[in-house]
């Protein structure tokens, strides 16, 4: 007697564990090992870009603030759908300059950049040949992304293409498939998002990534295989293409991890507005955090409410990320006339002078696999063994803690900004030291650099405590 289960056919598993065999789960277990994943890996620090014509209202319409995030106001009943659909013709960014945008995100220290191509109102930023609702029928006229994509490249910061699935403007999106009306429509919607990616990839070649968005409806979970095509079709047009694990479902409906919780897609994308805890919640995958600078507003809003993040907390972010092996992507949202709001470009200065003294702690480093201390994050160079310290938080005795693998000695440390003046380290027992700063009161974060030796001898010089 055959038993199947549920779902699919399963086999066991080297280590015991029931594995489903899926025909549209994950097609890789573990990284990519290939060369632009790896420096996808090592970008550190990234920007996102939300821009369209929600900019243009800016979280607000006939003088009333809309609660939510800015970019989702066409969803507010507040405006008449048709009326938010008009904000075409007023899209004229007379401000917009491509390399302003791309000098703010060198500045600030950026490795890549991610950018709205169309967000879920369905307004594309590029002259699309499927949809009238694109740039080229506003009073602009003219492609956004192509000198976009130009100046990025130019500053040698890679783009990877934002691109919703989700599309309120496409009569034939639908959030769930019920009859068979619906079917027939969401059939032609389908094509239609094949014709855009395809479209895109082709008119944008130098783009490293596709950034899915707006994937979580029952409509789209229940295409697996239609999405498992596409993503292939996709890597074969572009090979090296990165693609999250936002951008489509298994069988069963699993997103992000299959039905055997293997990550589908390159890289974990599920950190939104939010930053792994510890090294066992990123499952040994690739991943990157993005962030807003308030709480929650992607798109330009007029009026930031709540808490806004600070330079020193966006850094404290972004060291965070990068000392358990990920990245961090820090979002803008320009306004509707094309310039950057004056806070994030005051944001974007202060981040990169700070990046230009430390960014050997941030780029191409991965997590060093050592306790954290109190004091802030390690991080580790890839493919060396030199350690950074990113300290936030100096401790009333001025010493640093730090705890190193068995047979491993500090050979020296120093301050980044100082590498002339070497610290003091004093061995604790046979792992732990003191690593002594000369002064204490640093005002910003500011950066260690532990060069280890390979220790003579072995383990502790102190017996354990017998207890
Ligand atoms: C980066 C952000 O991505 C979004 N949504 O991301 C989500 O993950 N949404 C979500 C998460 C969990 C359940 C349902 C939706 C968008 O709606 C938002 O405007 C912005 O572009």
């Amino acid at each position: 007697m055959f038993i199947f289960t549920c779902c699919a056919l399963s086999a066991q598993q080297a280590d015991g564990q029931e594995k489903l065999q899926l025909k549209h789960g994950s097609h890789r277990v573990g990284k990519r090992t290939d060369a632009v994943m790896a420096k996808w890996r090592g970008y550190g620090l990234g920007q996102f870009i939300h821009w369209g014509l929600y900019a243009i209202p800016g979280g607000e319409w006939n003088g009333k603030q809309y609660n939510g995030a800015a970019e989702w106001i066409r969803s507010w009943n507040g405006i008449p759908k048709s009326t938010y659909d008009s904000l075409i013709y007023k899209f004229n960014p007379v401000n917009f300059n491509a390399e302003e945008w791309a000098a703010t995100a060198k500045q600030m220290g950026a490795k890549y950049v991610t950018i709205t191509t169309k967000h879920h109102d369905g307004f594309c930023l590029w002259p699309s040949k499927y949809t009238n609702y694109t740039v080229a029928n506003s009073p602009w006229k003219k492609d956004i992304m192509k000198p976009l994509i130009d100046a990025y490249d130019k500053q040698g910061i890679d783009v990877i293409l934002y691109f919703s699935v989700m599309d309120w403007n496409h009569p034939g999106w639908r959030y769930d498939i019920k009859t068979k009306e619906d079917s027939i429509a969401f059939e032609g919607f389908k094509q239609f998002t094949r014709n855009q990616l395809l479209e895109l990839l082709t008119l944008y070649p130098t783009a490293k990534g596709l950034w899915f968005d707006g994937t979580w409806d029952k409509s789209w979970v229940k295409q697996a295989a239609f999405a498992d095509e596409l993503e292939t079709e996709m890597r074969k047009l572009r090979p090296g293409l990165i693609i999250g694990s936002r951008f489509r479902a298994d069988e069963n409906g699993k997103r992000h991890f299959d039905s055997n919780g293997v990550l589908m897609g390159d890289y974990e994308q599920g950190w939104e507005r939010k930053i792994p805890n510890k090294i066992e919640d990123v499952h040994g995958n690739d991943w990157d955090c993005v962030m807003t600078v308030p709480e929650n507003q992607w798109g330009y809003n007029k009026a930031w409410k709540g808490h806004i993040k600070t330079t020193n907390e966006l850094l404290e972010m972004t060291a965070k990320c990068v000392s358990l092996g990920g990245n961090f992507v820090l979002n803008f949202g320009p306004q509707g006339d094309g310039a950057i709001r004056k806070e994030e470009k005051q944001l974007a200065a202060q981040i990169g002078d700070w990046m230009k003294t430390n960014n050997e702690a941030i780029y191409n480093c991965e997590y060093a696999g050592l306790e954290k201390q109190d004091w802030g994050y390690f991080t580790k160079k890839t493919g060396s063994d030199k350690l950074y310290m990113i300290v936030f938080n100096v401790p009333v005795s001025g010493a640093l803690k730090v705890k190193l693998p068995a047979n491993t000695s500090i050979g020296k440390s120093y301050l980044l900004a100082q590498p002339a003046q070497l610290l003091n380290t004093e061995e604790i027992s046979g792992t732990e030291y003191f690593i002594h700063l000369k002064n204490t009161a640093a005002g910003k974060p500011f950066v260690v650099v532990l060069e280890p030796n390979a220790k003579k001898g072995s383990g502790n010089t102190y017996d354990k405590a017998k207890t």
